[in-house]
Parts: C-alpha cells; structure tokens; sequence
C-alpha cells in the first residue's frame, strides 16, 4: 500500500458537509469503503487499519476529526510519509479536499443525486429494468447494486450499450437481453438536452442512441435523470454538438447531403477521440452529429424524416417517449419534471 507524498493544500472554500462524508468514513464499514472508494477521487488518502480501527477508535477519530480538521489531516500526512506502517492496512478511502461547483472529487452530486432517486422511486422488487449508457447512469447503477444487496431485491437488467452491459456485469447485477425479457417495467437513461414541458430529448452524445431508443421503445416507462444544466425552454439552447444520428458506413455522405439540402446546418461526421478516423458504434455503424439552423423546429416530423432516409439507423431525438425527467442541482436537490405541454405538430 503506497501514499503518495503529494503536498497536502487547504482550499480557501472548505465546506462543512465534508466534515460529514469524513466522519462518516470513520464509521462506516468495509463494504461502505467500496462504495465510497469508487465515488470519491483519490487526491487525499485516508488509511484504514485493521488493529486500532475498532468502533470506539474511529468515534474518538471522528470527534476529532471534527474539531480539528486541519490538524488531523497534516498529522495523518506526517505520519505516512515519516513512519513506515505498523498495523496491516484494511482500506484506502480516498477524498479530495475541498469541491468546486457540483462535484466532491469526481462525484457529480447533480448528476448522482437525480440518478439515486430514480433508482429510489422507480425501482421495485420483481422488475425488468433496462440500463441507459453515459456518465450519470453509473450512480444509479451503483446505487441499485446497493440496494439490491441491502433489499435482496430481484431485478433483471438490460442494458443500452457494451457500457452499460459491462456496468451491470461490473456490479453483479443479473443481465438480461430484450430476447428473454421483450417488455421491460421501466428504463432510466440519462440525456444530453431535455425540453421542458415537452420532455423531449437529445440523446446520443455517448453515441448509444440506436439501443437506448430500442431499450426504451419496450419500456412501460422511460425515466431520464440530468443534471440541471441540460433542460432548457428549446431543445439546441445548451447543446451545440447538434443532434447525433447513427448511420450505415456506406450510406455516410448522402445521408449527410440530404440532411444538409433539406434542412441546413452541418452533419458533421463524428470522429474517435481514441482511435484513428471515425467513431464506430456499438452496432458497427457511423454517427453524423447534425448541426441545425436556430429555428423553430417540429422534432416529430424532423424525427420522421430523417428515420427514412435510407442508410439512417436512429435518431437520437426522443419525442414523447421520457414519462418523466428528474434534474439534480449541486446541492442534491432533485427536481421532478412532467410533460406538461405537447411536441409541435405539423
Ligand atoms: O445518450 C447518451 C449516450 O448515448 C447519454 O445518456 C447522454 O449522452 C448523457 O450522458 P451523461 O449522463 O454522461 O451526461
């Protein structure tokens, strides 16, 4: 077990919830540490110790913890660097110090927090869940994988992409294929843009988008969870990456060609960020990501249009299908969004 004699700093903007996720690292068990070890960034070691870390131990600890954050912090530091271990080392829990805007470490709480109360509100025992891809999924999985184990909940989980397949596998959640279970109780995914009132969605930008609007297409209900930087009053607002549709390799440039005649903008073929040349879908395929004139739009027929283009697989435009939107703030607060208006209809 290495500690990394990195120069511990003090951020000016030290928060006092911190103090909490501290102290509750002193009392929490093994188990918790997993959990807490995979959502929390690892700028600041805290070691575990089998011996001494006896429950009244890390009370005293926590207490003191409390009152002397500062100090604790530079004696731990000193001592790591200074003195070799003498006691064998349960854990690691890992904290950053100190959080800019929504995130404590790498923790998103806008992101996590919408994504735990849909797994909170949604998920019941005995469900068929289907699991969307990107970024702020990985809470909610990771809190359904809580839960399960705490509820001894039965679940079968079918995934929207390689990552959310590996994801489930990942969390020792059970797997399941829309073969063996073609109607699902409900699917949470994440989104890129949400139109309020319409509930109407952009998706795609994980390039997920042909097997999230499978998924979702055989769900009683579609729950997307964001954070609240993605709703907004008309979809294009935020995101400008423009709306990604997945296309057959072959059928690339004129798909792109008669998007561009008959509605402007730029198809613009998305590139790998990793790998020389395009990006390559799942299901073997190209993404054009459509850059679209500031216009008002009627996303159905836009929608239906471009679905017939021959060479189009999907379109990552999500009309009428979220039942609901759950929006996290940087505070935890999770707001509820219901449809309450009707897409344009020409
Ligand atoms: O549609 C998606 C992937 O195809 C994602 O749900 C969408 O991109 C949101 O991702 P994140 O949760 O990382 O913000």
């Amino acid at each position: 077990m290495q500690f990394s004699p990195t120069p511990l700093t003090w951020p000016a903007q030290y928060e006092t919830y911190q103090h909490v996720v501290f102290v509750l690292s002193f009392l929490i068990n093994n188990h918790d540490i997993d959990y807490y070890r995979s959502n929390f960034s690892f700028s600041l070691k805290i070691p575990f110790y089998v011996c001494p870390l006896n429950l009244s131990f890390r009370l005293v600890l926590s207490l003191w913890l409390m009152t002397f954050p500062k100090l604790f912090f530079k004696l731990v530091a000193v001592s790591k660097l200074r003195t070799p271990c003498r006691f064998p080392i349960m854990s690691t829990v890992s904290f950053t110090v100190g959080h800019k805007n929504s995130s404590i470490g790498n923790v998103d709480i806008s992101k996590m927090s919408a994504a735990h109360e849909a797994i909170d509100k949604h998920v019941k025992d005995g469900m068929t869940l289907g699991i969307g891809s990107g970024s702020t999924i990985v809470y909610g999985i990771q809190r359904l994988a809580q839960r399960m184990k705490d509820e001894s909940l039965t679940i079968v989980c079918v995934p929207t992409s390689y990552q959310a397949r590996q994801l489930i596998i990942d969390n020792n959640l059970p797997l399941g294929t829309l073969d063996e279970h073609p109607k699902l109780d409900c699917t949470i995914d994440g989104a890129d843009e949400i139109e309020t009132g319409t509930l109407a969605c952009i998706k795609g930008g994980g390039g997920c988008l042909t097997q999230e609007k499978i998924v979702a297409s055989c769900s009683e209900k579609l729950i997307i969870v964001a954070d609240g930087a993605k709703e907004v009053s008309s979809l294009g607002q935020k995101w400008k990456k423009g709306i990604p549709i997945e296309v057959l390799p072959m059928a690339c440039k004129p798909v792109q060609n008669k998007i561009e005649v008959k509605y402007g903008g730029e198809a613009i073929l998305r590139m790998s960020a990793d790998k020389a040349g395009p990006l390559v879908t799942d299901n073997g395929n190209f993404i054009l990501d459509w850059v679209f004139p500031d216009i008002k739009y009627c996303w159905s027929s836009i929608n239906n249009y471009i679905k017939l283009i021959p060479g189009v697989i999907e379109i990552g435009l999500f009309i009428d299908m979220a039942d609901e939107c759950l929006v996290g703030d940087s505070k935890g607060n999770v707001r509820l969004l219901k449809k309450s208006a009707q897409s344009l209809e020409i």
